[in-house]
């Protein structure tokens, strides 16, 4: 069980990626390893989230999440951690300003689907979240176009690194942002549950 507080040493790069994980699919799996490879990250934490504030509908419990995920997670630089509910956040800024505040000199990078990017302006606090980590972001069928048209890339339109900047990125002063084309996966937890092969709530 690797539930709890992950290690983190001062000069590692280490990804976030927050999600609902109801269930953790291949998808997280390929944008990981992708980040791991193009954003020279060192470790990668899936936070599971409690509850993402923007969705209604609840999530299964906890544990149950971060069990699964922990089957899918099977590579030495992912760790699955419960960061949220110890903090006791759901919102990212908060989040965020904790762990930065926790591990000082470690350089978070935020990952995140383009789906997310979309919807980025209705986060609370969305600005002081570009303003305070790195981020990198990866197309998803059916969101790439709106991710180029969304509000937080418009608004941080300078702040967009090429992709062949990737590799910098997590060493850059935010706000930095890079867009990764990777083949896409269609996959989705949404898509699992209306499959039936995972137990609502
Ligand atoms: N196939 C995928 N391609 C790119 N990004 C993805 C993919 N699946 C998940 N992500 C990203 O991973 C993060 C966590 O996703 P989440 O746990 O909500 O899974 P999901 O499949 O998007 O779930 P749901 O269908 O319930 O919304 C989000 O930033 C999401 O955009
Ligand atoms: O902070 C917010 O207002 C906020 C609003 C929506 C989503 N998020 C975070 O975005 C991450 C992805 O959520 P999800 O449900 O798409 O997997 C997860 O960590 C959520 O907590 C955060």
């Amino acid at each position: 069980m690797s539930a709890g507080w992950p290690r983190g040493r001062a000069g590692q790069a280490i990804g976030l990626l927050g999600g609902s994980f109801d269930p953790a699919h291949e998808g997280h799996m390929a944008i990981t390893l992708e980040a791991i490879r193009r954003f020279r990250l060192d470790r990668v934490w899936w936070m599971v989230s409690p509850g993402n504030p923007l969705k209604t509908r609840r999530p299964a419990p906890m544990a149950r999440r971060i069990a699964q995920a922990e089957r899918v997670a099977l590579h030495p630089k992912i760790r699955v951690t419960d960061i949220e509910a110890r903090l006791g956040t759901r919102y990212t800024a908060q989040t965020i300003a904790r762990l930065t505040a926790r591990y000082p000199g470690v350089d978070f990078v935020w990952l995140m689907g383009a789906d997310n990017l979309v919807q980025l302006h209705r986060w609370q606090d969305w600005r002081q979240i570009v303003d305070t980590v790195p981020m990198g972001v990866f197309a998803r069928p059916g969101d790439r176009l709106a991710a180029r048209l969304s509000r937080a890339a418009r608004v941080y339109r300078g702040a967009q690194l090429p992709m062949r900047a990737a590799e910098g990125l997590a060493r850059a002063r935010a706000p930095a942002w890079c867009f990764v084309n990777l083949p896409m996966s269609a996959v989705s937890s949404t898509a699992i549950r209306a499959g039936g092969d995972w137990p609502a709530g």
